[in-house]
């Protein structure tokens, strides 16, 4: 398993190993033991699935407010993905920035995004499938989000806004500076 640290600290790309013989492949997928000592303990309470059968679908950039904020570590088993993480901590020196990276069943790549940050990505082919798990539960009330095209944050995503695919929350969510952030950062 590798596991390397990206230009904004929090976030952490991880590559498992995968063992390939005459029937395919193993992976140990997820590791506690390896996956904290990079990012500190944690504990994951639900796993995630969505599957999305249309290239260029947006999800996000989505976050839970206190106190029931979610870490995130991605992965794709079917397709790929740009995925998006957005510091959005307060006090950080990369505060509004963010990290891309492609997550694909063919590169095998996860990415961690710690609480204090929103996620988002958008499905690079047809018929994609995610799953991810997450350090709380999900909570309609706290549920939120962020404009996926916000200028402020500006991320490239390989799509327009005319041919992307997004739900009507996603469609009308908030830019940034409207809504400004309750997380801090703790450097
Ligand atoms: C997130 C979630 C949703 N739901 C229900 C709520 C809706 O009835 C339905 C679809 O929810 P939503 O449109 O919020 O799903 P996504 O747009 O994929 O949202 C996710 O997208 C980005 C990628 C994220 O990082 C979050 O995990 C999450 O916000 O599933 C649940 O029952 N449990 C859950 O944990």
């Amino acid at each position: 398993m590798k596991i390397e640290t990206l230009p904004i600290e929090g976030p952490l790309l991880i590559e498992p190993t995968r063992i390939g013989d005459a029937r395919g492949f193993f992976s140990e997928a997820f590791r506690a033991d390896r996956f904290e000592e990079a990012a500190g303990p944690v504990r994951f309470v639900q796993d995630n699935h969505s599957a999305s059968a249309a290239r260029g679908t947006i999800r996000g950039l989505h976050y839970q407010k206190e106190p029931r904020a979610q870490g995130k570590l991605i992965r794709v088993t079917k397709g790929a993905i740009l995925d998006v993480a957005v510091d959005i901590r307060v006090g950080s020196p990369t505060y509004g920035r963010h990290v891309a990276v492609e997550l694909s069943a063919e590169n095998w790549r996860q990415l961690w995004v710690p609480t204090g940050f929103l996620h988002g990505f958008c499905t690079l082919v047809e018929d994609v499938e995610v799953i991810y798990k997450v350090t709380d539960y999900y909570s309609r009330d706290h549920d939120a989000g962020v404009r996926w095209d916000d200028p402020d944050i500006g991320v490239a995503w390989p799509i327009s806004a005319e041919d992307a695919r997004l739900s009507d929350k996603d469609r009308t969510a908030p830019l940034l500076r409207e809504i400004g952030s309750e997380f801090t950062y703790r450097g």
